[in-house]
């Protein structure tokens, strides 16, 4: 399903993995705390044990797992090497993968950064990568279409789940309209007409409040899914993710890391909290789709 050069959009092969497993993606987010509970070094070998046993564990058994790259680039390039490892062990497994490395930048650094995550062959790609848009949407042009040639998918930071987003994501632009809007709608635009979901995803996070609302970010206009942080460990619950979605939780893509994690290192206590967080957010979400 995950393998790269496959042309079916992401969009439509996550659609399917929510509808299958539940719509939660567990983050795989190796900090020392975590290593040193799961009685793990805090170096490259530890990063990889951590993912490699998170997919063991979960592989083939939720929509879609996520590692952050930073805590893998902390440990140079063997670290790189495990995160390469990890993702293709996913691969192997059939599960979608987000890979987190939030790039940006100018058109042929972002063509760069695009070979590197979202190009068949690369080591480095998953099945979808997180980008920021705060060097103008239009920077990410050689990202949406790699993505699109190659059936991978883009998660564009919008309204993230740290206060300190609001300053920059609130702000309103020249047009009138706030910056999370038009993310938003530039969103929109690269996924209309798609069928069951766009490929090109929001980061929103459920820790938001009302934020959408208040900023005019119409996200059930998006039509591609909401990668949604900060469920668990960040204090989001079902209240927060039926409220901060609203019409658009059908599109809602849950993201817990420490959540999930923190009831390792055994597979199968990591597999009881995922299925766990999973129901938790499928039935907050459920009116939706
Ligand atoms: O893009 C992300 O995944 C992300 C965006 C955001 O707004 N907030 C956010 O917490 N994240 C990531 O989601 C993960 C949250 O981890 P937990 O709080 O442990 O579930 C981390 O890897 C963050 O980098």
């Amino acid at each position: 399903m995950s393998a790269p050069g496959t042309r079916v959009p992401f969009g439509a092969r996550l659609a399917a993995a929510m509808d299958e497993h539940g719509p939660l993606c567990v983050g795989i987010d190796p900090h020392g705390p975590l290593l040193r509970d799961w009685g793990l070094p805090d170096d490259a070998a530890g990063v990889r044990e951590l993912g490699l046993r998170v997919v063991d564990a979960l592989g083939g058994r939720v929509a879609a797992l996520k590692p952050q790259v930073a805590f893998f680039e902390r440990h140079g390039s063997r670290g790189i090497a495990a995160l390469e490892e990890v993702l293709a062990a996913a691969r192997a497994a059939g599960t979608l993968t987000v890979v987190d490395a939030k790039r940006g930048d100018i058109g042929s650094t972002m063509s760069a950064y695009a070979d590197a995550f979202l190009s068949d062959g690369s080591t480095l790609a998953g099945d979808a990568v997180t980008v920021s848009p705060y060097l103008g949407f239009g920077s990410l042009s050689p990202a949406l279409e790699l993505a699109e040639a190659t059936g991978r998918g883009l998660f564009v930071l919008c309204l993230t789940s740290n206060p300190e987003g609001a300053a920059v994501q609130h702000a309103v632009g020249s047009d009138g309209r706030s910056i999370a809007a038009s993310v938003a709608a530039q969103a929109a635009r690269h996924n209309a007409g798609a069928s069951p979901l766009g490929s090109v995803g929001l980061v929103v996070g459920a820790t938001i409040g009302d934020a959408a609302r208040a900023t005019g970010t119409e996200l059930e206009a998006v039509n591609g899914p909401l990668l949604a942080p900060g469920v668990g460990a960040q204090g989001a619950g079902q209240r927060e993710l039926a409220d901060v979605f609203g019409g658009a939780r059908g599109n809602v893509l849950a993201s817990s890391s420490r959540g999930v994690l923190a009831a390792g290192p055994d597979g199968s206590a990591l597999l009881a909290a995922a299925r766990r967080s999973a129901d938790e957010v499928r039935s907050a979400l459920r009116a939706g789709r």
